[in-house]
């Protein structure tokens, strides 16, 4: 368990993080998203025992930061923004150097290597000097340090940034494996690995928090959510559409063309909607309910402030 209380970081006379309070238990995917400078890393860096607050509280299972750091650290897996690495080592002797400060030896430091050399498909790069690896593979070389004791804790600050959509899928594919009983914090501006990834979401901006709630809460938050859409094969009379019962309000794509009518709260629009289609014959191609934009809440969030 992670347990964070009035948690806040100056340099100087500037906040970097803000009273920030929350706990984490295990089995919690979170996604930490906010815009460039929201103070994400340096709180990954305080709870990781890298930086010590100027004021708040943190307590890991049940150990003070930084007075435990070194016990805490023993838990925690972190992969800090860019993943840094001995440019000159290669994989291999990387991993064998970070498995060796990590406490593992003879027979269990191999197995461990190799076991996670596999999980993060690292085999062809071994002995290359990471400082020539392309990006994907450095990061890999970043998470493979990172989970090389099986920690309980594992915190990567952008795991997936510069990755090509194959690996991307490939490190979701293995955080979520990773991530049984575990704790898993990954900070990310990618909103759609906070739906595929994480179950979920804590969105800070200006070092405070905004949302802290499960993906699904978050998408909810979007004008979008439950909005009806429709598409027609050909110009038709709408006007009537922004009239009906239950719609708050109507917006035509002036491109596309495409009708979007947004409900009154808990308001089930659709059969609405397909009832005044029907009766009027008018041509429609596509008629759906949106589930809702994580963009567009992140966008209403972190400029106008907290909803
Ligand atoms: N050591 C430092 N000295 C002074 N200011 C700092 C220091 N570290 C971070 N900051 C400032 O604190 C703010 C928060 O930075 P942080 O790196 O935590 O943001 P972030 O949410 O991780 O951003 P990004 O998404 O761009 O990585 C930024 O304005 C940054 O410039």
């Amino acid at each position: 368990m992670i347990s964070v209380k009035n948690l806040s970081m100056s340099f100087g006379d500037f906040k970097a993080v803000d009273n920030l309070s929350f706990d984490i238990k295990p089995g919690d995917i979170v996604g930490f998203l906010g815009p460039n400078g929201a103070g994400k890393s340096t709180t990954m860096k305080m709870l990781t025992g890298f930086l010590n607050p100027t004021a708040g509280e943190i307590r890991i299972f049940e150990m003070p930061m930084p007075e435990s750091a070194t016990a805490i650290q023993k838990q925690i897996g972190y992969l800090p923004e860019g993943a840094p690495a001995y440019g000159d080592m290669t994989p291999l002797q990387f991993l064998n150097f970070i498995a060796e400060i990590r406490g593992l030896k003879g027979e269990n430091k191999k197995q461990r290597i190799k076991e996670v050399i596999e999980q993060v498909e690292l085999g062809d790069m071994l002995d290359r000097p990471i400082e020539n690896l392309s990006k994907g593979f450095k990061r890999r070389v970043g998470l493979a340090q990172a989970i090389i004791h099986d920690p309980d804790i594992l915190i990567l600050d952008e795991p997936t940034d510069g990755l090509d959509p194959n690996q991307k899928h490939q490190v979701r594919e293995l955080i979520q494996n990773l991530s049984k009983d575990k704790i898993v914090i990954i900070s990310t501006h990618i909103l759609e690995e906070v739906s595929a990834v994480c179950n979920r979401a804590m969105i800070i901006a200006g070092g405070k928090m905004l949302f802290d709630a499960s993906p699904e809460e978050l998408v909810k938050r979007s004008k979008y959510y439950k909005a009806v859409g429709i598409h027609f094969s050909k110009l038709a009379d709408i006007s009537g559409l922004a009239e009906l019962e239950g719609v708050a309000e109507m917006e035509v794509d002036s491109q596309s063309g495409k009708v979007t009518l947004f409900p009154d709260k808990d308001v089930d629009l659709l059969p609405v909607v397909a009832d005044y289609i029907q009766q009027r014959n008018l041509p429609v191609d596509t008629l759906y309910t949106e589930q809702g934009r994580m963009d567009d809440v992140f966008r209403m969030m972190t400029t106008e402030g907290a909803l």
